[in-house]
């Protein structure tokens, strides 16, 4: 049957549907082949292949006709009629109601009939496909509500049980940082290993340096998971404690990702080749790389998930960067719309111009930093690395804040260059033209591209439930 099939129709003039004409041939047979019987599940096939709750989802291999939940409403919109109400599709083995069913597996997948005003009709429904399992990887257990709070306390213990600035911005930051990783190597363009959020990172690559003492042995948040959740997915557990950072981290708690929190990430144990499509620290090719053309986001959502940045630091020994993105580690515990202000307000001077490492510092402690993938966001950098951001900020000593290249400012995007955007939505973020308390654009935007991002490829996720 083609998809093309789905939105054909049928109408039956006295109501009743005397006819299966709109399926193909051979599925009618499969029906007349299935006499029903009284016994319950008759019309359930077996999926050797899947795992889920059939309350929440139906098996692809056998058509969805084990899916028993409660969707009762079509793709076109349509709300189902009772089973009951056909007189070749008696109510056996569908549970009461009027539900999204596939009997015997007659469709493609679950579908009901439907009444739109000119008669009866029939209309597949969106049931989402349950996991398959694969061999070697690692499939979910249940992810309710209850387990997602408990990782937001648990979390907050961890926090909690830090006692210096320091290594608690570094905790809270690594493990949003730890997201990113596993979310950034996402390439839509290949079918065969889009990878993505699936709790896979090559902690040895020197792209991913540092994460390591997020995810050890011995570190807080693996041991954790080791204890508590290991019959969660690594990879849903990963975006979970992400969710509780951020969460723990936003102003008031104002910012819960939970509502647009899915799960049932497949954990991948191999993942070869992740890192290489990790950013360097460049510049904006890098971000049009990662985010625009593999992970198929906007600008909007690439500055908005940059504003992570306002949480943790760069450590010499791991990045070879070395610093926060906002004045000090205390800031670099809140996340709020602070690293676009920076970006703003600051005399931003090279350092290490000519260097792999090249960056940006301000400040004599030279301990607040930008990385040029941070700066191209609204300074044309590609062809300039050794300019200042600003040129006309002096000290009480009259010393110009730039130190050096005073003379030297950094250009801003023209309106036709495709990179305004980025700009734009710094600008956005900011929350106001004067100085304000207003995060809510950048935490809106926040939402959505974290959504997309931890999400990105994946077909069969599912919604927090209570139970499941
Ligand atoms: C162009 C993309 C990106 C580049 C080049 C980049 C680069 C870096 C670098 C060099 C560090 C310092 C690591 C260290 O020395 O320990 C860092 C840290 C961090 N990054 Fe990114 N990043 C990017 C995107 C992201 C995204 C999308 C997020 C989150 C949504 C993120 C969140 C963080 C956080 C929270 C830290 C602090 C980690 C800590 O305190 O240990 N980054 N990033």
């Amino acid at each position: 049957e083609s998809d093309s099939d789905v939105n054909r129709l049928i109408r039956g003039s006295d109501k009743k549907l005397s006819s299966l004409a709109s399926f193909a041939e051979e599925d009618i047979d499969v029906f007349k082949e299935s006499p029903l019987d009284d016994e319950h599940d008759s019309r359930r096939l077996q999926s050797s292949s899947c795992v889920g709750n059939d309350m929440m989802c139906g098996c692809s291999d056998v058509r969805q006709s084990d899916y028993r939940g409660h969707f009762s409403v079509t793709r076109s919109g349509f709300t189902c009629m009772e089973w009951s109400m056909a007189d070749s599709f008696p109510n056996q083995g569908l549970e009461d109601g009027a539900f999204c069913r596939n009997p015997n597996g007659v469709g493609q997948k679950a579908w009901c009939f439907v009444e739109d005003g000119n008669g009866v009709m029939w209309d597949y429904c969106d049931v989402p496909n349950c996991q398959v399992e694969s061999s070697g990887d690692i499939t979910p257990g249940c992810f309710n509500t209850a387990r997602y709070n408990d990782i937001y306390a648990d979390i907050e213990e961890i926090k909690n049980s830090i006692d210096n600035d320091f290594d608690r911005s570094h905790f809270l930051g690594g493990i949003v940082r730890l997201v990113a990783h596993d979310f950034m190597d996402f390439d839509a363009s290949n079918k065969r290993k889009p990878m993505g959020p699936d709790g896979c990172l090559l902690f040895d690559s020197s792209m991913n340096v540092g994460l390591g003492s997020i995810w050890c042995d011995s570190c807080p948040l693996k041991q954790l998971y080791d204890s508590k959740y290991s019959d969660l997915s690594r990879a849903d557990f990963w975006v979970a404690a992400g969710n509780a950072v951020i969460f723990l981290t936003s102003i008031n708690n104002s910012l819960d990702l939970r509502n647009t929190f899915y799960w049932g990430r497949t954990t991948l144990d191999s993942c070869p080749g992740s890192d290489s499509r990790l950013p360097t620290t460049a510049g904006c090719q890098d971000v049009e790389g990662v985010f625009l053309e593999r992970m198929g986001l906007t600008w909007k959502d690439a500055v908005a998930l940059l504003g992570a940045h306002t949480l943790g630091r760069g450590q010499k020994q791991f990045s070879g960067h070395h610093g926060t993105w906002v004045p000090n580690d205390k800031d670099a515990q809140v996340f709020d719309k602070k690293y676009y202000e920076e970006l703003f307000r600051r005399a931003w001077t090279p350092r290490g111009v000519g260097t792999e490492d090249q960056d940006w510092a301000t400040g004599s402690s030279q301990d607040k930093m930008m990385l040029n993938t941070d700066m191209c966001l609204i300074f044309d950098i590609d062809n300039d690395k050794s300019c200042c951001s600003r040129t006309s900020m002096f000290k009480p000593n009259g010393q110009n804040r730039c130190e050096i290249n005073e003379d030297r400012e950094c250009m801003m995007y023209s309106a036709d260059n495709s990179r305004i955007e980025a700009t734009k939505a710094v600008k956005r973020y900011l929350g106001g033209s004067g100085p304000n308390s207003n995060n809510v654009p950048f935490y809106n935007a926040f939402t959505i591209a974290w959504f997309k991002a931890t999400t990105n490829g994946m077909e069969t996720l599912r919604p927090l439930q209570d139970t499941c």
